[in-house]
């Protein structure tokens, strides 16, 4: 797009940097191309000593994404040629979308203009090839939980309700996991809420769910007041493209809760997220990269785009005046990988699709490289964590003598 004339700099009302879609096309715009080369080796890392490569998407996906007004992007991650395995290399799509109609429109009709609205990126994902997919946290409606107004429970659904038919149809077509986070009803519990993600498989069955271990109290993310923490523990999903997992949301500020999966033998993990720019945009960028650092697998970090203004004001724990919208839901949606390195991000206001391609065979080549799991003393940590969590634990603190000298 063109870099709108700006007085203050930094993000603007329609979500851009500084007229910029990402951070990374402003550099692109303002380095020379030396200084850019330098500076997106720095920032995104190399990948088999080399940076990422675009993939060549089919003019039909292209063709969808410039009728439909999404961002396409794409980048390959490769591995090292192994003598004794052959390439695992699965193609992976991550979704991002603002909401299709005002907060005040109908539910029946809100839902169904996300739906609408998210048709073509899926087939765009379907007709490039796409063998898992995975789309934002929460995405058939607004992320209403900052109202605290039980109304919005309303766009709670089972695990096999209309969006995951909606979504099993498209599976099957197009030969593809899906990754649905919900908000869940669970019938058959007394109606209880979650926030969930259903893994559908590729012949469009139903492969698990898992549901979200930490629920944020933070800002205006009164999330609290609609579900508990999850009671699935770290599941992850073997599907015959590759073991998958889902971090939902506030989950990747839990370093534990990315290594559980990891434990697991996730070779893939998704962050489907909702988050604004006040609270977390710093963060964004390392927690994902740092997880697929520590872990050796790949992550796909995806955030909803737009502002969304409900029709009542709101207050927040933080004392500022009361309000009607969370901020700005920045995007960004972006991969992270083993070895360190990662796409630019999507935009940081349009709906979008990011297909990466990716040698799973470099998860395995990391962990034998830098031998993390060899090397992480669980069992010293086990004992800490026994100890700790009893009522009787003392912190292991040695205080300098000195310190106390004077007060006895
Ligand atoms: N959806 C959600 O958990 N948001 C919390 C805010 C954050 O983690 O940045």
């Amino acid at each position: 797009m063109d870099k709108k004339t700006l007085e203050n700099g930094e993000a603007v009302a329609d979500g851009s940097i500084c007229g910029y879609d990402s951070l990374h096309q402003l550099l692109s715009a303002n380095l020379k191309p030396e200084l850019y080369q330098e500076v997106s080796r720095l920032l995104l890392g190399s990948n088999c000593g080399r940076p990422l490569e675009q993939i060549v998407l089919p003019d039909s996906a292209r063709a969808l994404s410039s009728k439909h007004d999404f961002d396409l992007q794409s980048a390959s991650f490769s591995a090292d040629k192994e003598q004794m395995r052959n390439p695992r290399v699965v193609r992976v799509g991550l979704i991002q979308n603002s909401i299709a109609l005002p907060t005040t429109a109908p539910f029946p009709d809100q839902k169904r203009g996300i739906f609408d609205k998210l048709k073509p990126i899926i087939d765009a994902a379907g007709v490039a090839g796409v063998n898992i997919l995975c789309l934002q946290e929460a995405w058939t409606m607004p992320f209403a939980f900052c109202t605290r107004e039980k109304r919005w429970c309303e766009f709670a659904e089972p695990v096999d309700g209309e969006s995951i038919k909606f979504l099993q149809e498209l599976a099957q077509k197009y030969n593809m996991v899906i990754v649905s986070p919900i908000l869940e009803r669970d019938i058959d519990h007394g109606e209880v809420l979650w926030n969930t993600a259903v893994i559908i498989g590729n012949h469009g069955n139903i492969i698990g769910k898992h549901r979200k271990n930490h629920i944020p109290r933070v800002g205006d993310f009164n999330e609290s007041t609609y579900y508990m923490e999850g009671n699935t523990g770290h599941p992850v999903f073997e599907t015959v493209f590759g073991k998958i997992a889902v971090n939902i949301c506030y989950g990747r500020h839990h370093p534990l809760n990315w290594l559980a999966f990891g434990l697991n033998g996730a070779e893939i993990v998704f962050n489907p997220s909702a988050t604004v720019g006040e609270l977390s945009e710093p963060m964004w960028p390392i927690e994902a990269r740092n997880a697929a650092i520590a872990n050796s697998y790949f992550v796909g970090s995806i955030n909803r785009v737009g502002t969304e203004v409900f029709p009542n004001a709101f207050t927040s724990g933080d004392g500022k005046p009361q309000h009607n919208d969370f901020g700005h839901f920045y995007g960004s949606s972006h991969f992270s990988a083993p070895d360190a390195s990662c796409t630019p991000s999507l935009s940081r206001y349009k709906d979008g699709l990011l297909i990466s391609d990716m040698d799973l065979n470099l998860c395995r080549q990391y962990k034998d490289k830098w031998g993390f799991r060899m090397t992480a003393r669980y069992e010293v940590y086990a004992d800490l964590f026994t100890s700790y969590i009893k009522p009787d634990f003392k912190p292991q603190v040695v205080s300098d003598p000195m310190l106390h000298k004077n007060s006895s």
